[in-house]
């Protein structure tokens, strides 16, 4: 076992339970012969095959235990008359019922697409021990474009990428598509995944020339039987590295023309192509602005070129100027908000989760909510940049979910980031839900086996951006690993809280960014100088002797009032915000107390001490589990967590060494002082890893 097959392992399930599910399994009669209907027969047989036996073929009404898979206009399910409509384009139903009085059940959709994803459900009900002989189930999605931003670059490095190369062989497409993207086209449609973007947002405009046109049109074949559609970044200069123009000014019509011409080039080539991510003016990105025009100009031309063709515009909210801006965190929010309205409706607006950088924390990000007349899209991380990459376990769940539980309140109470999300709050249709991808090609795909949950977490929220993490966190277990509750229960309880942990032994009550330079791994909260003041640590704690925090009240940077005003206010004041978040918006004194009583140097030095204990007790709990789980698997989680385990006492002692300096205060009665000095933190050589900018 070494984590290839995900969450798809069809592994038998027990004597006493098989007979049962292979009564209602025992054959499988698709209603049409489409290449979407092909794979979901082909995925229904394989998952079958390992689950109960394999099944046979027959039609339905000729015996019991047929399942039947049709889209709407197949006759055999159009004769069923069943309720389809509200089911929308993607999604599913499933249900037992007599066909000739011999006893059903019956996949449907509107369209194939949906099909193939009742049958990865339906294979669910009996990866994690549902019951199938009566069922009446359906589902639909909330959120339109559901995807992976892969941040691969065209050598096949990733950027923040740890899980080996990318997964996309640029050299030998198109003439060879590895086995493997049919594998991963198959695990993301099992989420319901429906674009790719193929390679990073530091985009090369090499990526737009026609060979590699012809690479992404073979990854579009390979990918459109799964219902998904490929997107690529687009570099915003292209028209001058690859068109031969002087400028790419978006009003100068040349460069439209340039890009009406790319766009109609691509679509011959990949007829339902997804369209352009773009970021622009954005980390030394070139932009509009470079030509003095908006976000909306460049959004809205190449919206135009794409748009004759169905195509859209991601268009990255990820800003921030050349200038030293006083804070940071408000950039997004000032360049965009103004611009409400008057974006292309082809044009999405994609927002990190918070206004900084996939923190292990952060509050949400202003933007949503804020912009009512524009498609405003989610962009998460799930390559753990931030997050002790893949060694840490951190099952991103509880963050995600966070993010989407957050009201805005711009509607009032209820107005949460889910339903700016998924389009509900403003009426909007063109939603979007993005992950930066954690896959590479390890064999483990993304890096290590808990990392995985990651992938499916974030695929079960872009389809329900309101679902319980903890109930996903249990079908991720229970497919991946084992359905006995003595595993489930406590692997589950484990990951539900290792996303606190992280955060506790690495930037504890709002504190953030105190990763090492570069290549945001380790420690390093004494960061000062290089660039710019906003890529150091210092300016994010704002550590000295009077206290410690980022004053963004009104008394500070102000970004508070970025917010609707109740909830600006609320994280303004010391009696309203949630501690959580205490030193994202506030300076306060070393001796502030915190709501346990305890001083705000105590206060913090505990937190650390407990991100470190947590990590000692998921390292005992895994141990514990090793009866259920096969022994490859079981050492490798077994070796991550033992290396979490030294870097969380790492971040702890490195982080109370640095801010020691400053409080000048002893700490609390039983804490162990950091094992190392000071001196020792600040020398070490960072662990080498790949992705990480080194
Ligand atoms: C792709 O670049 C990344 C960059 O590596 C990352 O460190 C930064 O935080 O975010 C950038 C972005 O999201 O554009």
């Amino acid at each position: 076992e070494d984590g290839y097959d995900l969450w798809l392992r069809y592994k038998p399930v027990e004597a006493s339970a098989k007979g049962a599910y292979a009564a209602r399994a025992a054959a499988i009669a698709p209603a049409s012969d489409t290449p979407t209907m092909k794979v979901a027969r082909a995925e229904l047989e394989r998952g079958l095959t390992g689950l109960v036996g394999k099944p046979a073929s027959a039609a339905a009404g000729t015996r019991d235990g047929v399942i039947l898979l049709g889209a709407a206009s197949d006759p055999a399910v159009a004769k069923l008359n069943l309720p389809l409509k509200s089911l929308g384009e993607d999604g599913y139903l499933i249900r037992t019922l007599p066909v000739n009085g011999k006893a059903t059940t019956v996949i449907a959709a509107n369209r194939d697409i949906g099909v193939l994803y009742g049958v990865f459900r339906y294979l669910e009900l009996i990866q994690t021990r549902q019951p199938v002989a009566s069922l009446d189930l359906a589902s639909a999605p909330k959120v339109k474009l559901r995807m992976l931003n892969h941040w691969d670059n065209l050598n096949r490095t990733v950027e923040r990428g740890y899980s080996g190369q990318s997964i996309f062989d640029w050299w030998k497409l198109p003439d060879h598509v590895d086995p493997r993207m049919v594998d991963y086209a198959r695990a993301n449609a099992s989420l319901g995944i429906n674009g790719a973007v193929l390679n990073n947002v530091n985009a090369k405009a090499d990526s737009l020339t026609a060979p590699f046109i012809d690479k992404a049109a073979a990854l579009a074949d390979t990918f459109r039987p799964y219902g998904i559609k490929v997107y690529l970044s687009a570099r915003f200069s292209a028209p001058i590295e690859i068109g031969g123009l002087k400028t790419a000014d978006p009003l100068d019509p040349a460069v439209r023309a340039f890009w009406k011409a790319k766009a109609d080039e691509i679509y011959k080539e990949i007829p339902d192509f997804g369209g352009f991510l773009v970021k622009a003016n954005s980390e030394g990105q070139p932009g509009p602005q470079d030509y003095g025009r908006t976000h909306v100009d460049g959004a809205n031309m190449l919206a135009q070129a794409v748009g004759p063709h169905g195509g859209v515009v991601i268009w990255r909210a990820f800003v921030y100027s050349h200038e030293q801006p006083d804070d940071r965190a408000k950039q997004g929010y000032t360049e965009f908000k103004a611009f409400d309205g008057q974006f292309a409706d082809n044009v999405v607006i994609q927002v990190k989760n918070g206004a900084i950088d996939f923190q292990p924390r952060e509050p949400f990000h202003p933007l949503f909510g804020a912009m009512p007349k524009s498609n405003i899209g989610m962009e998460f991380q799930i390559t753990k940049e931030y997050l002790g990459f893949a060694t840490h376990l951190v099952y991103l769940g509880p963050l995600f979910e966070e993010t989407l539980k957050a009201d805005t309140m711009v509607k009032g109470k209820g107005s949460t980031v889910a339903k700016v999300v998924d389009g509900q709050l403003d009426g909007r249709k063109l939603t979007v839900m993005a992950g930066v991808a954690n896959i590479g090609s390890d064999r483990n795909w993304s890096g290590s086996q808990f990392d995985q949950a990651n992938w499916y977490v974030f695929g079960r929220l872009a389809w329900d951006p309101e679902a319980d993490t903890r109930a996903i966190a249990r079908d991720w277990a229970k497919m991946t690993f084992t359905n006995d509750e003595r595993f489930v229960k406590p692997a589950v309880d484990m990951m539900m809280g290792s996303r606190e942990a992280a955060v506790d032994y690495m930037t504890p009550l709002g504190l953030h960014h105190q990763m090492g330079e570069g290549h945001h791994y380790g420690p390093g909260p004494w960061v000062s100088g290089g660039p710019r003041a906003d890529w150091t640590s210092v300016y994010y704690a704002k550590a000295g002797p009077d206290g410690i925090g980022f004053d963004r009240t009104p008394t500070g940077s102000d970004a508070t009032s970025q917010y609707a005003p109740p909830v600006g206010a609320c994280f303004a004041d010391l009696k309203c915000v949630d501690e959580k978040d205490l030193l994202w918006f506030h300076h306060l004194p070393w001796d502030y107390r915190l709501n346990s009583g305890d001083t705000l140097w105590d206060g913090m030095v505990k937190h650390y001490s407990r991100g470190v204990s947590y990590v000692d007790g998921m390292n005992r709990t895994w141990a514990s589990l090793a009866p259920y789980v096969d022994a490859p698997r079981h050492a490798e989680v077994a070796d991550f967590l033992k290396i979490q385990r030294n870097e969380a006492q790492w971040w702890r002692d490195a982080s109370i060494a640095w801010f020691q300096t400053f409080s000048k205060r002893p700490l609390p009665a039983g804490e162990k002082p950091p094992e190392k000095s000071l001196e020792y933190y600040q020398g070490l050589k960072f662990r080498f890893a790949p992705g990480n900018g080194l």
